[in-house]
């Protein structure tokens, strides 16, 4: 044997010519005895919908009032209890739509709405006349923080930055205790990731400072990941670091706001939460600024997934990405999690093979215990949770083309026609409709699957028609067979004997001239074009060969003695 190592070194793997040199890593945290890595989520966080300000303020073409307002319904029927429904400084559409939420007192009473401004003293008094009659909501503050922001946007230091947001916390304050309606704050650190921890933590103290947490008075402090620009650990670390600084923690809500630059924004606010954070901010199907907002529906569905309660309600993702799709104008892509067309789809044999298995054993196992089967512990390979959860019919599960094996098509055939075809079977209907799919490089749709079936096993006008038969017992228990049969129209009288009644059907065929032998024999109730009957599948040798035939019949005997004609009508086809 050669010496040679395996695998061969990674020489040939070479340097790119991509300028890599001009990115910087994310500076490392320093907090050794993190404690994130070691726990686990175990409730949901609070919410908020960031849809109608953050996936708004993204779209192409923003949300009109119509659909802001349809919008809003879904989040609130979904069960979102914290909504950022816009920017009211914005634009004319955007205050006329805070003014109309609260002028046809569309917001539920347990339902807390939340409008951001930037730290500009116009743009705030105008957010506060948006709030006028609310009786309850949030003023959500920010400015920018990172030194790039400082440097480049504001033209300020360090103290000056603080300073701006010191002032407009006041007058955010000062506008609150003027508002009849109960006014809570919460300051956003915009480009936290990227903003040095001791300043972060500098100016959400200096805030606070001013709006003064206590007792019944919580405020939000919402950490963004405006730009994501680090692999989650050193978000999380950031997110511990500050959850462990902050001074009158009890009164803050540590709020998160991931974005998805990274395509990672998912894993930042699971480890975000594990890391102390108590909300996260985000949009459905991460809708939002550039690559998005982290995705609420994911992070919901994942803690189903671990058996949390999300307390937000995906029970028909497909409906809530309808409408999510027609007010954004967004597509939500097939391979999207949870609620992509393809993602609950498998075209793969080894795992149309795995999860027709799993279905079928949860199906056995749940019927054993006597547990209904949409509460059995979910455990089917490839499938992270049951597809029906979260309203999606089996339908499309499995979907059959040349990488599909015979437990695709099994599955098929069984979920739409109430199939059990015997294994072999099986194999042999998989090879036919294999040479469809490769052959013509497609896929074969449910209904075509069926009618290769059909015209293959289930011959219409088969050569060999039984016409009729009684069957009665013989001596040494033999069954003897009396039948009628049509060949190629002609009729004819047999009998035969054998030790059951398929066998016996096969001798009194010897007298038209052909000597089947029965190898196998399956048989179970079914239902064919209405009418319930039962469903046979016989296979025979004849001369050399071996042939599958199949017939649905009124009774079991019919129904066998009809299949094993079918398979004489393939073997003669086959000459
Ligand atoms: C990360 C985020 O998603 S934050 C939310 C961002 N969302 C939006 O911007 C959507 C809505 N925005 C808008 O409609 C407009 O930007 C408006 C109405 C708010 C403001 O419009 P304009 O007055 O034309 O200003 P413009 O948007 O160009 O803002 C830039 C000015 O605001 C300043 N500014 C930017 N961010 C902030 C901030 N957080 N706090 C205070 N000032 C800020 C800039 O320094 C700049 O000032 P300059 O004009 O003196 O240079
Ligand atoms: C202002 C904040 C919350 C924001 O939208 C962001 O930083 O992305």
């Amino acid at each position: 044997m050669s010496k040679e190592t395996f695998p061969a070194d990674h020489s040939g793997q070479r340097a790119s010519t991509l300028p890599y040199g001009r990115y910087r890593p994310a500076p490392e945290v320093d907090l050794p005895d993190r404690v994130w890595p070691t726990r686990r989520i175990t409730k949901a966080p609070r919410w908020l919908s960031t849809d109608l300000r953050d996936g708004n303020q993204a779209l192409p073409t923003p949300m009109d009032l119509d659909r802001k307002t349809r919008m809003f319904r879904l989040l609130v029927e979904l069960g979102y209890k914290e909504i950022e429904v816009g920017f009211p400084a914005a634009s004319e559409t955007e205050f006329a739509f805070v003014r109309s939420l609260i002028e046809n007192d569309e917001i539920p009473d347990d339902v807390l709405i939340q409008v951001i401004v930037p730290a500009r003293e116009a743009l705030i008094r105008r957010t506060f006349d948006a709030l006028a009659g609310a009786p309850r909501a949030i003023a959500h503050l920010y400015n920018s923080t990172s030194p790039a922001q400082r440097r480049v946007v504001f033209g300020m230091d360090r103290t000056e930055v603080e300073k701006l947001a010191v002032d407009h916390a006041r007058l955010c304050r000062d506008l609150a205790d003027r508002h009849p309606g109960r006014i809570g704050f919460q300051y956003s650190p915009e480009s936290f990731s990227q903003t040095e921890l001791d300043f972060a933590l500098r100016i959400c103290e200096s805030v606070m400072d001013v709006w003064e947490p206590e007792e019944n008075r919580e405020i939000i402090l919402n950490l963004p990941s405006t730009v994501e620009c680090s692999t989650p650990n050193v978000f999380a670390d950031q997110v511990e670091w500050m959850s462990r600084h902050l001074s009158r923690r009890d009164h803050v809500c540590l709020s998160l706001h991931p974005h998805n630059d990274r395509g990672t924004a998912v894993a930042s606010a699971e480890l975000g939460l594990l890391a102390g954070a108590d909300r996260v901010e985000g949009c459905l199907f991460g809708n939002g600024e550039r690559t998005g907002n982290v995705c609420l529906t994911i992070l919901a569905l994942n803690l189903m997934s671990q058996g949390v309660d999300p307390q937000i309600d995906f029970s028909d993702v497909d409906a809530v990405r309808h409408v999510v799709e027609t007010c954004t104008g967004m597509r939500v892509p097939e391979r999207y999690p949870y609620a992509g067309d393809l993602v609950h789809t498998s075209f793969s044999g080894s795992h149309q093979d795995a999860i027709n298995k799993g279905l079928r054993a949860l199906e056995r196992d749940a019927a054993e215990r006597g547990v209904p089967r949409d509460t059995y512990p979910w455990d089917v390979p490839y499938l992270p949770i049951d597809p029906k959860d979260i309203g999606r019919s089996y339908q499309a599960i499995i979907r059959v083309n040349s990488q599909s094996g015979k437990g695709g098509v099994d599955y098929l055939l069984s979920t739409a026609h109430g199939l059990k075809l015997p294994r072999g079977l099986q194999t042999e209907v998989a090879a036919l409709v294999q040479r469809v799919t490769d052959g013509e490089g497609r896929e074969v749709a449910p209904d075509e699957l069926w009618s290769l079936f059909r015209a293959e096993y289930l011959p219409a006008e088969p050569r060999t028609v039984l016409l009729g038969h009684r069957s009665a017992p013989g001596e040494r228990g033999q069954t003897t067979v009396k039948a009628e049969i049509s060949v190629d129209g002609e009729s004819r009288a047999l009998s035969g004997a054998g030790p059951d009644l398929l066998a016996a059907f096969a001798d009194a065929l010897a007298e038209t001239g052909v000597e089947p032998v029965v190898l196998e024999h399956a048989e179970h109730p079914a239902t064919l074009d209405g009418t319930p009957g039962t469903m046979a599948y016989v296979r025979t040798r004849v001369g050399r060969d071996a042939f599958w035939g199949c017939a649905f019949g009124p009774d079991a005997p019919t129904a066998s003695l009809r299949a094993l004609c079918a398979a004489l009508h393939r073997h003669d086809r086959s000459r």
